[in-house]
């Protein structure tokens, strides 16, 4: 089924045209990326003789591919079952429905879409205090109750994941964390996102233009059947095949900027082939609280490697997005210039 959509408060077409000034890719390519999967018991259990090897393993997908696929992270089949259900029972409401969650041009959150190549809804889940709760669909029961306990068990996993990533990067283990936010301070945004069938006669339609994403990271829920996700590596792009239950991490701008460039954001995009069926996928972003400053760890700077980045605040809020809007990497502008390191 398709669903028709609400006007997007950003032209689509002006969003993007510029975007090949920043985001270059030469070759299509069909290949799928490499295994990548990482055991998050593994990974946090200390005690495993597996553990070093784990952590060894995630640095060396990280350096290639910026992005893995996580399994034992202790979601449950049917948690995950749960969170795309509701997703897609909110985009098989009618247009007027769901207008009424619709996002401004002042707010981040709310529901989005183009009319043809994706629908959207983004929400602030994580501080508790700040969830704008007027526009989480209330005509479906039990959208908010998912999303909650969806929310609890992501933010035990997103702490993990940090920590894991700071060990195997030798620096203390909650440095990310703790700068970022900790638990009460980081904030985490769900977009929900919708693709319809492909109705294109080339055979293949890109529905979400390349981007990384402004994020520490973010934590993706992908289609249980209907593939589309690509990842760029070497300017090439790879389809990331869907393995069932995984979570998909993938590094977002402001790990970059605190790895000082040891990790990089990857550029995604979406394309769609499947002439039948929707896709839908869920996104977490985990962002630091926007009083946070962030910027290149100290321990990441020495004379072989300066300071690569400008320290910056609130990057997801600002600098981060007034350049999405043109089809520019938010990155770009905080990257200092030392070419030779970059
Ligand atoms: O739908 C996907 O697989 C990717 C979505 C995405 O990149 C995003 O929401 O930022
Ligand atoms: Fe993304």
């Amino acid at each position: 089924m398709v669903v028709s959509s609400s006007v997007l408060p950003i032209n689509p077409s002006d969003h993007f045209q510029e975007l090949n000034k920043t985001i270059t890719c030469k070759q299509i390519h069909e290949n799928y990326m490499d295994s990548s999967i990482i055991d998050l018991i593994l990974l946090s259990d200390s005690s495993s003789t597996q553990h070093e090897a784990e952590l060894r393993k995630l640095q060396s997908v990280l350096t290639s591919w910026s992005s893995f696929q996580l399994i034992n992270h202790g979601l449950s089949s049917s948690l995950l079952n749960q969170i795309r259900q509701v997703g897609k029972e909110f985009f098989a409401l009618p247009l007027e429905v769901k207008q009424k969650q619709s996002s401004t041009l002042d707010s981040y959150e709310g529901y989005g879409g183009d009319r043809v190549k994706n629908d959207r809804l983004r929400l602030k889940v994580s501080p508790l205090d700040q969830r704008n709760l007027k526009i989480w669909p209330e005509s479906l029961p039990n959208f908010r109750e998912t999303l909650e306990d969806y929310n609890t068990e992501i933010s035990r996993v997103l702490e993990m994941i940090l920590n894991a990533i700071a060990k195997s990067l030798n620096i203390e283990e909650n440095r990310f964390f703790k700068t970022c936010g900790g638990e009460e301070g980081i904030n985490i945004y769900a977009r929900f996102n919708y693709y319809p069938p492909c109705s294109s006669s080339s055979g293949q339609f890109l529905s979400l233009e390349p981007h990384s994403d402004g994020t520490i990271l973010t934590i993706l829920l992908q289609d249980k059947q209907v593939e589309g996700l690509q990842v760029e590596k070497d300017n090439q792009w790879f389809k990331v095949p869907i393995v069932p239950d995984a979570l998909f991490i993938n590094i977002g701008d402001q790990l970059e900027i605190m790895s000082n460039g040891i990790l990089k954001s990857v550029v995604h995009k979406v394309v769609i082939s499947d002439k039948e069926n929707e896709r839908t996928s869920i996104a977490i972003g985990c962002v630091p609280h926007p009083d946070k400053e962030i910027g290149p760890f100290d321990e990441f700077i020495d004379r072989e490697r300066p300071q690569l980045y400008n320290k910056v605040t609130n990057y997801f809020g600002v600098l981060f997005h007034n350049k999405y809007r043109r089809g520019e990497r938010g990155i770009t502008s905080v990257k200092l210039n030392l070419e030779r390191y970059t």
